[in-house]
């Protein structure tokens, strides 16, 4: 049996890297970009004004104060998206937030700020200024944002709705970035069945449960930006399970990662390991000094396709995933190994040392403001309710015993891309 840093390690140097495509922007979401991106030009692009007001020439207005007010004719009118008005000296144009400044203005006076004169129909004939405005006052000059060749993000960077933001306005319609995974999902047990579709509440025969795992891996894949494949539930017999295996492997997609819960462990079904080495995998670890998922295994498929065998138990197939498949993930994306928030402990929490544990926790701000983290009740692999208040898990070291309310502890949240380590 190795420890939770050997097999981290492996994760690590085996993670194969996803190939690089380009996509359109709307696709990028939640990907590393596979690539710099530069900004191609100024942003903004022409120099702009920050409020709905007029545009000055400095000379004309220096002087202006509440003894020796000056009043400036109104010459035009300007919209965002009109071509600037020209603005001579001794004028003053209108204009509105976001509009092209004249080329001679020099501050953008506020309407609030002036006493504005109208004609008949409304529209503004003159203002009279009662304090000069400062240079450049309510200007929003070209390039202020962004300069061309601006790096907007660096290689790896994974791309959030504010990476979007930046690059849209850059006009950036397709980007480079790596391929999602794909990842296929295998369910064991002869007791397991998958909910029935649409049934809005169905109860299970005796003897048996529904597949939580399934649901549940899917979804966490897809929140980590893989794309899903059920394979479902596959007979209790390694030949079925090999086979199972081989179907996936003939139509292996690029990013093909496999993963399966159950029959992993020491029971007569547990046939797992058994179909691998059949299929001539190589198996890389197959039990951690962990718990839960204690019996964990990781192999490569001959032609390089990563296995993962999770443990059938809800929380061991959780843990599973948070702590052997999502660093292969981030790796895989690449991105850099994720390191623990430092929390305090909320409760004292006893437990032998030996294994490094995975507690189910809840993180919380205190009564006195500061966050702290909560083991949760019923730490037992079996257990499904606490998933429900889980938003991370403390990771108690292998060679402590318990832990003390206050100490700081290694917190990791539910997400394993959370955006503290974007
Ligand atoms: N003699 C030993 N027995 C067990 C050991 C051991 O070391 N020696 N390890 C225990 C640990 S730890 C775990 S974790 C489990 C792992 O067992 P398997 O991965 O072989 O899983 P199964 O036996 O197939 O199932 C375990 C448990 O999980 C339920 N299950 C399975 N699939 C699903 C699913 N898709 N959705 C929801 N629940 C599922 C299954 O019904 C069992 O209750 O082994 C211990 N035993
Ligand atoms: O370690 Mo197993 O994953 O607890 O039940």
């Amino acid at each position: 049996m190795i420890s939770y840093a050997q097999a981290l390690a492996l994760l690590n140097t085996r993670a194969p890297r996803l190939q690089a495509e380009t996509a359109p922007l709307a696709e990028a979401l939640g990907r590393t970009a596979a690539g710099e991106i530069r900004a191609g030009f100024a942003v903004p692009s022409f120099d702009n004004s920050a409020m709905d007001g007029f545009a000055v020439r400095l000379a004309d207005c220096e002087h202006a104060s509440p003894q020796a007010p000056v009043v400036l004719p109104v010459t035009g009118v300007t919209a965002a998206g009109d071509h600037a008005s020209p603005l001579a000296a001794g004028q003053a144009v209108q204009i509105m937030t976001g509009a092209m400044l004249p080329a001679a203005a020099e501050a953008v006076c506020p309407i609030e700020d002036v006493a504005v004169t109208r004609d008949a129909d409304g529209a503004v004939t003159a203002i009279t200024l009662t304090s000069a405005p400062a240079p450049g006052a309510n200007i929003r000059g070209k390039g202020e944002d962004f300069r061309p060749e601006d790096v907007v993000t660096g290689e790896g960077t994974r791309l959030t709705s504010r990476h979007l933001m930046a690059l849209a306005a850059l006009g950036v319609g397709s980007v480079p970035v790596r391929q999602r995974p794909h990842v296929s999902i295998l369910a064991t047990g002869n007791e397991v069945r998958d909910v029935p579709a649409g049934q809005a509440s169905a109860t299970p025969g005796e003897a048996v449960i529904y597949n939580s795992n399934s649901p549940y891996l899917a979804a966490a894949l897809r929140e980590a930006g893989a794309r899903v494949e059920y394979s479902g539930i596959i007979p209790d017999t390694q030949a079925a399970f090999a086979a199972a295996l081989e179907g996936i492997i003939a139509q292996a997609r690029p990013g093909q990662i496999i993963l399966s819960t159950g029959a992993v462990s020491k029971g007569e079904f547990d046939f797992v390991p058994a179909a691998l080495a059949a299929l001539n995998a190589e198996i890389l670890f197959h039990r951690v000094a962990i718990r839960p998922g204690k019996p964990v295994l990781f192999a490569m498929l001959p032609n390089g396709i990563p296995f993962f065998g999770l443990p059938g138990n809800p929380a061991s197939a959780a843990a599973g995933f948070r702590f052997f498949v999502a660093p292969l993930l981030r790796a895989a994306w690449g991105l850099p190994p994720e390191p623990p928030l430092r929390v305090r402990l909320a409760e004292t929490y006893q437990a032998r040392p030996g294994l490094r544990i995975f507690l189910k926790a809840h993180l919380a701000i205190g009564a006195d403001g500061v966050a702290a983290a909560t083991i949760l009740a019923g730490q037992e692999s079996f257990r499904i309710q606490p998933m429900l208040h889980l938003n991370g898990w403390v990771v108690r070291p292998e060679t402590v015993g318990n832990l003390q309310a206050g100490e700081l502890v290694d917190f990791y949240p539910a997400d394993p891309f959370s955006p503290f380590f974007a």
